[in-house]
């Protein structure tokens, strides 16, 4: 039967009896019989250890919170939390130094193996800092790891001259409950571990075996930094002083991220300063207790992936692609005039080096996330905000930026995946994307849900955290509400270190798109609203991406102008930027034709000085900006786009939504038309719905004469069967001609980017993706 430590609602797993028959890989990865018995065959309740009196008894409250241990940073390590969490209430007054299970021992100062639950057994190795219980009564112990080789992530950082049996020792830290204690380990400098071993291998039937490391470096594995090399002995003595000044080497030799984390809690709302912090060494700032150890994150052999449910995981080979020739653009060429310069600058698809007007936004998406990353929490951030807002440009700005302190050793490394809800196929695959981020592996994203609830439901040492960008959110609502869930839900659990950026267009998606009883524990959600732009601010960021260009080719009354023309309409950059650019086109074009320069401008044209002549001609003004309005929206292909119904608006949204999912210009009608509905009930105005209510009956007139005309077959589309009709008889989109069902295949005949123009600032419609 599986005992329980004291005092622990928890079942400890029969660890001691069931381990033994196991076979257990070490850290080092040496399988082993756990044919020794430290823990004894019988299964006794853990003890705690006491030194009486070490301590006055604490008046105050004896229940600290997690936060307390950062705050006595300059005391030794097993004493930086003056007291454990909780005493038990018998022992106020004395000081934990051990624990005890029948006639195992384990004592501040101890190195231990941990075993590891889950994938395999794995054993993990570690030095016990300090005994606590947590608030659930829980017997643990605050254990600083070492490492293996194959946990350092930056391969460029990967020393080449680590022995077999090598672990580093690491400045990071975890509370796991005694439970998961396997017995003692031992550490040894490698002149020590090869006189005792002179192959360098120890026998199989050696009781050491698997229990027996050669440490001669620390290293933060976050940032793959290494102390220089000592000789263990002479450093550590299995006692409890030795743990503070093991922890004073690695805090000095090894580049932690001390000084963001010191910032950070300058700012850290628990009231920290930094005379409180001092240059503590990257010991976890909340108490993350985990309740069983479960396997590291490393790469595994594919086919012992398995699901909770003991499936078999068929693992995908990532994909490889055969890069094509690169074709060198010449600068001189691609940049041979100010207009060109001026195109590419205004360019949606240029990344700007600063992000004007969104300072408030960058800092609070950077705090957010920084403090996260910091802290090893879950977190998740809805972002929201209509079209063109930055919202996008702006967290990746942040991620860049974040990142940069990664490089700079100055925060901890994490794990960025961007999943964006057009360029999926089907919104489940964001499970198999977020699975490959996270282990390297593709799988089916059936098999990615069950391994990645598996994964956040239990604890892994050391996990890094992971930062997933979830850009169009709204294409990722799928019926049964489960991947906004999940990723909604996950965050929350204990030991995910997930942290989402849900970016979406609209304000209450998830409150729209969620039940009540889901939706209601969003109360917790960070949410970060990106305004539109006023003309000020779209004035700015279009000034912005002038700077450097020559000549002034554009006239700052006409970048106010169309400014003042979108802010009244959208606050849409992407908008006033494409303005901008046609304007400059225009001008462009205008200054060929009057032939102050014939001809194409050459590379010499450019560099003999006829720029002067040519920016003459062609500058931007007013009213090259009202050409360049008038002109997108003039044209008869976009004023018939305009006075479409509001049905068949929809259908070529959702026509192109489907397209983009997938890739491929032709898509089946029947997915078509569901794309249409989910949009649909998606609106914010739910007068969509009831007009296509409305609509399907007039529709189903229409949509029969189509099918007499083009099937035998009873019409299967009846919703909007009547603009499908329209819009193909005005050759907008063609539809294969003999089938009029829902296996139909239906492909846009005019341009995706006309649809798009057309619909940007269509009230009814712009919600929906445009
Ligand atoms: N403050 C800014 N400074 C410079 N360029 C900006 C700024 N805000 C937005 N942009 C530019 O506008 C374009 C649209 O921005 P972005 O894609 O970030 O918007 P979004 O809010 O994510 O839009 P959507 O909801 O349509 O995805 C990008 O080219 C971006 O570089």
């Amino acid at each position: 039967m599986p005992h329980k430590s004291a005092g622990s609602p928890l079942p400890v797993q029969s660890s001691a009896k069931a381990a033994r028959a196991r076979r257990l890989l070490t850290r080092g990865q040496l399988p082993r019989e756990d044919s020794d018995d430290e823990l004894g065959f019988e299964d006794h309740p853990w003890q705690w250890m006491y030194e009486e009196n070490e301590y006055p008894p604490s008046g105050g409250n004896s229940t600290g919170d997690g936060d307390q241990m950062e705050d006595d940073t300059s005391a030794p390590a097993s004493r930086r939390r003056s007291k454990p969490l909780r005493l038990t209430s018998e022992s106020y007054d004395q000081k934990i130094i051990g624990a005890k299970m029948g006639s195992f021992e384990c004592k501040i100062g101890d190195c231990v193996l941990l075993k590891a639950e889950g994938e395999g057994n794995r054993a993990w190795v570690g030095i016990i800092c300090e005994f606590g219980e947590d608030e659930n009564d829980e017997m643990s112990a605050h254990v600083m790891w070492f490492s293996s080789e194959q946990e350092i992530r930056n391969k460029h950082k990967k020393r080449s001259d680590f022995l077999p049996n090598e672990l580093y020792i690491t400045p990071s830290w975890d509370w796991n409950p005694l439970a998961s204690i396997n017995g003692k380990a031992v550490i040894m400098s490698s002149t020590t571990f090869y006189a005792r071993y002179p192959s360098g291998k120890i026998p199989r039937r050696s009781k050491e075996y698997g229990k027996t490391f050669i440490c001669r470096r620390g290293c933060n594995t976050r940032t793959a930094t290494y102390t220089e090399e000592f000789i263990w002995e002479d450093i550590f003595h299995d006692a409890e002083e030795d743990v503070t000044a093991l922890i004073d080497r690695l805090k000095s030799d090894t580049k932690a991220t001390r000084k963001r984390r010191t910032e950070a809690k300058t700012t850290d709302e628990d009231g920290f300063h930094d005379d409180d912090i001092g240059e503590e060494p990257t010991t976890p700032r909340k108490r993350q207790k985990t309740s069983i150890i479960s396997t590291p994150r490393k790469p595994r052999t594919p086919s012992k992936l398995v699901t909770p449910g003991h499936k078999r995981v068929i693992v995908k080979k990532p994909l490889e692609f055969t890069p094509l020739g690169t074709r060198v653009l010449d600068p001189d060429h691609v940049y041979s005039s100010p207009f060109q310069t001026a195109r590419s600058n205004l360019h949606v698809s240029a990344v700007p080096t600063t992000l004007p007007c969104r300072e408030d936004e960058f800092a609070s998406v950077y705090a957010h996330l920084e403090a996260a990353i910091l802290d090893g929490t879950g977190a998740c951030i809805y972002i929201s905000g209509t079209p063109g807002t930055g919202k996008t440009a702006t967290v990746r700005e942040v991620v860049a930026q974040l990142n940069a302190s990664v490089m700079e050793d100055e925060l901890d490394d994490f794990i960025f995946v961007e999943i964006n809800g057009l360029k999926v196929t089907d919104p489940h695959q964001s499970y198999s994307l977020l699975w490959e981020a996270l282990k390297g592996d593709r799988v089916s994203p059936s098999h990615a849900l069950d391994l990645l609830e598996r994964e956040f439901n239990h604890p892994t040492p050391r996990r890094v955290p992971c930062v997933v960008l979830m850009d169009e959110l709204d294409q990722l609502v799928t019926k049964n509400q489960s991947v906004m869930y999940n990723f909604f839900n996950w965050p929350g659990l204990r030991h995910s270190k997930l942290i989402v950026l849900a970016v979406a267009n609209t304000m209450d998606l998830p409150e729209r798109t969620l039940s009540n009883k889901i939706s209601s524990r969003l109360v917790g959600l960070t949410r970060i609203t990106f305004p539109g732009y006023t003309h000020e601010q779209l004035m700015k960021i279009i000034q912005s991406r002038l700077e450097g260009v020559p000549g002034n080719i554009v006239d700052p009354d006409a970048v106010q102008f169309a400014s003042r023309k979108v802010a009244a309409v959208s606050g849409d950059a992407r908008r006033a930027l494409d303005i901008c650019r046609r304007a400059v086109e225009l001008a462009e074009a205008d200054a060929l034709e009057s032939e102050a320069i014939p001809g194409t401008p050459s590379k010499s044209a450019a560099k003999v000085g006829k720029d002067s002549q040519l920016l003459k001609a062609g500058k931007v003004t007013i009213a090259t900006v009202k050409r360049a309005i008038n002109e997108a929206t003039t044209n008869p292909l976009q004023q018939y786009l305009r006075g479409l119904s509001l049905s068949s608006k929809l259908l070529l949204a959702a026509l192109l939504a489907r397209t983009r999912r997938t890739g491929i210009t032709e898509s089946v009608l029947g997915e078509v038309l569901d794309e249409a509905r989910r949009m649909a009930k998606m609106d914010t105005g739910n007068n969509m719905v009831e007009f296509l209510l409305k609509d399907e009956l007039s529709a189903k007139a229409k949509s029969m004469q189509f099918a007499a005309r083009h099937s035998s077959k009873a019409p299967r589309v009846i919703a909007m069967g009547s603009s499908v009709i329209d819009l193909m008889e005005a050759g907008v989109i063609s539809l294969e001609a003999r089938r009029a069902d829902r296996t139909g295949k239906i492909r846009l005949s005019i341009g995706e980017e006309d649809v798009k123009l057309a619909f940007k600032d269509d009230p009814e419609i712009k919600n929906l993706g445009f």
